[in-house]
This record gives C-alpha cells, structure tokens and sequence, in this order.
C-alpha cells in the first residue's frame, strides 16, 4: 500500500508571535463559538446577529457557516454520516486556526453527531469552545423551510435529510441553550445579546 500520503518525517515550526500577543493586539480573546441545531432551526441568522454586534463592539468575529463552506473547502463532500463527520473534522481544524489567530470564530453548522462535535471541542482548551445548541422544535424548522428542503426530504427526494430520516444527536453539556419562550422564538438579536453576555462574563471581550 502506498504511504505517500501520510505525514511522516514532519516538524512543528515555531512562529515569532504567539497567540497572547494577538489577543493583546485585538483586545479580545480567540474562541470558538460553535451553533449546531437543526435545518431551519436558525443557526445562520444568529451567527449573522453575532458578528453583527460583536463588530459594532470593535471585536473581531469571522463566521464559518455549513452551507457557505460547501461551495469551497467541503465541496467534495455530501451528507453521509462519514462526509459529515469529515466536514466537521475540517471546519473544526479551521476554526481553531481562527481562534489562535485571536478572532472570535462563529462555527455555524448541523453538526448532527455528538462524537464529531466533542472532537473538535477537544482541538481546544476546553473554555474556549463555546457550544450553543439551537433547541427548535423540528415542527417549527419545518414550518420555516426557507429553502423547500423539508419538503422535498418529507417526498422523499432528499434522502438522509437531519431531522427526518438522520439523526439529530442533541448536546448533552452545551454551554447555551436556546429555546422558545412561551413559544414564540426570541429575536435574533436578544439571541445574540445572550451570547455577548457569556463571552462577556467569560472576559473573551478584553484582555486585562
Ligand atoms: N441531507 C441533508 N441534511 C441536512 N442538510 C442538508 C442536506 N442536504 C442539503 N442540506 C443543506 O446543507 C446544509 C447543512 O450543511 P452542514 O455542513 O451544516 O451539515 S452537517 O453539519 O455536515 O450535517 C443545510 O443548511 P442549514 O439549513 O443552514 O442547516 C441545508 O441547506
Ligand atoms: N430568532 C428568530 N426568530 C424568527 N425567525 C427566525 C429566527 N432565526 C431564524 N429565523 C428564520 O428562520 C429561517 C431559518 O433560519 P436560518 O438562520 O437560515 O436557519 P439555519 O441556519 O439553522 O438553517 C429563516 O427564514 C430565518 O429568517
């Protein structure tokens, strides 16, 4: 069997500046704030609510969004169990990236099985991965379907559509929940406050 394609005989190169002192730089320290939930549950408008916010604060975010990174990183990808636990391997090794870069990285993904998410969770020091679960009733995501996808999985032309004939494997030590209240679903923005106050209370949002 051919070994050309494993990483043997392969060093650690050091960099002239370290992590800390783009932390310093920036005012803020890198994390991964990882949204996982399922199709429709709106994982992606939050995301866009977060960066928002954290931008008018002057700190520095950068989204890495499922659907967005299909058209480029992953698109070699489909939706297999072992295609996805690759794109989450991939996207987690990218966001750890953007968290040494010091950025507040916004993971916005499916990411629909428990082991994959606590694998990239594992990449970072534990405080660092931030994982906010999107605990949406399927009937409302469904009854959003803002891009038909139920539908064509309900008439069975998508097969191993989440939620409906794969799994959804929810998080069971998360770091934010989000739910209805009296079921009506917060707005984006009082969504993305609760996360600023996390980060804020966590001290991501200044280095001392
Ligand atoms: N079979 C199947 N199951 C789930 N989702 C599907 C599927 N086929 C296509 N899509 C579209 O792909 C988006 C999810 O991509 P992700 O990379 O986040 O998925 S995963 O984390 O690898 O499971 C998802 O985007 P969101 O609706 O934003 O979640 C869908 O638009
Ligand atoms: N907090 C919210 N309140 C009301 N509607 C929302 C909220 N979040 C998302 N939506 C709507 O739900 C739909 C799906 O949201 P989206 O962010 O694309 O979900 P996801 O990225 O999880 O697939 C969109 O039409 C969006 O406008």
């Amino acid at each position: 069997m051919s070994t050309l394609n494993n990483s043997t005989n392969i060093f650690w190169q050091e960099y002239p500046v370290g992590k800390a002192e783009r932390q310093k730089l920036l005012n803020q320290k890198g994390c991964v704030v990882w949204i996982t939930g399922l199709s429709g549950s709106g994982k992606s408008t939050l995301a866009c609510s977060l960066s928002r916010e954290l931008h008018s604060r002057g700190k520095l975010s950068y989204i890495l969004d499922g659907d967005n990174l299909r058209h480029g990183l992953n698109k070699d990808l489909g939706f297999k169990p072992e295609d996805r636990t690759e794109n989450i391997r991939r996207v987690g090794e990218v966001a750890k990236l953007f968290a040494d870069a010091g950025l507040i990285c916004i993971a916005s993904l499916i990411s629909p099985y428990r082991k994959d998410r606590d694998a990239c969770r594992a990449m970072l020091p534990d405080a660092n991965f931030i994982e906010v679960f999107m605990n949406m009733p399927i009937e409302l995501c469904e009854s959003r379907d803002a891009k038909g996808l139920y539908k064509l999985a309900r008439a069975g032309k998508i097969k191993g559509f989440t939620g409906i004939d794969d799994p959804y494997e929810q998080p069971l030590n998360c770091e934010i929940e989000i739910q209805q209240s009296n079921g009506v679903c917060p707005k984006p923005v009082v969504l993305a406050g609760q996360v600023v106050t996390y980060l804020e209370e966590k001290g991501f949002l200044q280095v001392k």
